[in-house]
């Protein structure tokens, strides 16, 4: 390489890790921290589902007990975990061979004398989970659920984790419960899902992939009942919304209750024998329990797509090999209107694609800003804003646009760097989502990790 060349790389790496540490890299992000006093999650890790339990039950004790488990990576008395691995790639496979021989502590006679770190290789830049070699990958919902298929097809044989609620997910990987989370934010039909634009910003999980799945409702009942008899019908809001039309356009005279998930609701019309009452969820949610489809394919569009998001606690290095997305968000507290317009342009200039804008009110909810010489400051901002662009932070455009933006607004997080998912939206849901994208087995008939 010409020294030219070399040192405009360096440059632009040392840039790039400028700009990762200013704006989302851990060390980095330890200067914006979360003020909220009714925060809600500490300690809350969920317990309503039988299933969560008996996870939280197994993980616990794995982690007290096993040698290659949380042995090696202890919280620290803040919860947060000691040291970071590399966040390897975005395939979920690997092991976690370069830590044990170190960590699990007891040196064999054999074990070599020399203390001197061995060189890194290309193995030890694998993803690592730390219990095993299935990735655990939490989401929200009950087995059936479209977000456990959306694990499946991020993470293919990964162990999908269920829990109660989105911040339960976020917790799971935390707290190293989980290795990944894997949750919808947006819908064709129904649009963004707010609740996770919200607990993006007020936890410190980085984006680390998208999965796009088409989803693909029915309509299901108790063997033996017929539309006819039905009251009501339950699903997660965004699948009632999605399917509002079809729903008129059969002629049910029915309520619509919200329930947690899709796959929650058929679990509780099977549970209850309620026999007045349908379920809006998929096929294998029917299978499993017991229900029988009365409608299929009911989404007011055939194109129902769900684009889900991957989160880890490490952050995975920005490539430009192959095509990459970068979601960031941002406030400013000056007068004026003009800097939303600015930040678009800084994108517009540099030919940047944007995917995804989104404001979310921030007024009650200060963020808590620190200078160079750490002094924090308690700051509210009426709006954050969401943005999703078609580039890599390793792409000099990026960073260059980020920096510019830097310049005008008063925060500014990068929440990841990720390969995009490049299913167009409109691919058809001809059948269930799980039908091409099989969802990993149920987390309760999973082999135990390995110790
Ligand atoms: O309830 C489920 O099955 C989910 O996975 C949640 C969810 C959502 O939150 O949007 C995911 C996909 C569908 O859009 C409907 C519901």
């Amino acid at each position: 390489m010409p020294n030219g060349t070399a040192a405009a790389a360096t440059a632009g790496s040392a840039r790039l890790l400028l700009l990762l540490r200013r704006h989302g890299h851990p060390q980095a992000v330890r200067s914006i921290h979360r003020l909220d006093p009714s925060d809600p999650f500490p300690g809350t890790l969920g317990t309503r589902r039988v299933d969560w339990k008996a996870s939280c039950a197994f993980l616990s004790s794995k982690a007290a007990a096993g040698p290659d488990s949380s042995s090696d990576k202890p919280l620290s008395p803040s919860g947060d975990p000691p040291a970071a691995d590399p966040e390897p790639d975005d395939d979920g496979k690997g092991g976690n061979h370069r830590l044990s021989a170190a960590i699990n502590g007891v040196r064999t006679a054999a074990a070599p004398i020399s203390n001197l770190p061995r060189p890194l290789t290309i193995a030890d830049l694998s993803p690592a989970p730390m219990h095993g070699s299935r990735l655990r990958v939490a989401y929200q919902g009950v087995p059936g659920a479209y977000s456990e298929a959306a694990a499946g097809k991020a993470y293919p044989n990964c162990e999908a984790i269920p829990c109660d609620q989105f911040e339960v997910a976020f917790q799971a990987v935390e707290l190293w419960i989980a290795d990944r989370a894997v949750l919808p934010v947006e819908n064709s039909l129904g649009g963004s899902i707010h609740r996770n634009y919200d607990l993006l910003l007020r936890h410190r999980l980085h984006i680390v992939g998208e999965v796009q799945m088409p989803v693909h409702h029915c309509l299901l009942a108790l063997p033996g009942v017929r539309k006819e008899y039905l009251t009501r019908v339950m699903s997660h809001p965004q699948a009632l919304a999605q399917c509002e039309l079809t729903l008129t356009r059969l002629g049910l005279n029915v309520t619509r209750e919200a329930f947690d998930d899709t796959a929650g609701a058929a679990e509780h019309v099977a549970n209850n024998g309620l026999r007045d009452t349908a379920a809006i969820a998929s096929a294998r949610a029917a299978e499993l329990y017991g229900l029988q489809v009365l409608a299929d394919g009911i989404q007011d569009d055939s194109s129902n797509v769900t684009r889900f998001v991957m989160l880890a606690r490490e952050p995975i290095i920005p490539r430009t090999d192959r095509p990459f997305k970068t979601s960031i968000v941002f406030a400013h507290d000056r007068e004026g209107t003009s800097v939303l317009f600015k930040v678009l342009s800084a994108f517009a200039f540099r030919d940047i694609s944007l995917t995804k804008i989104e404001s979310r009110p921030h007024r009650h909810r200060p963020i808590r800003l620190v200078d160079d010489a750490n002094v924090g400051t308690a700051k509210h901002f009426e709006y954050m804003f969401y943005v999703d662009f078609e580039a890599s932070m390793a792409d000099t455009r990026a960073q260059n646009a980020l920096a510019e933006i830097q310049e005008f607004t008063s925060f500014l997080r990068v929440l990841g760097s990720y390969p995009m998912d490049m299913t167009p939206w409109g691919a058809p849901s001809s059948s269930a989502s799980s039908s091409t994208n099989p969802p990993p087995p149920p987390p309760s008939s999973s082999a135990p990790p390995s110790s």
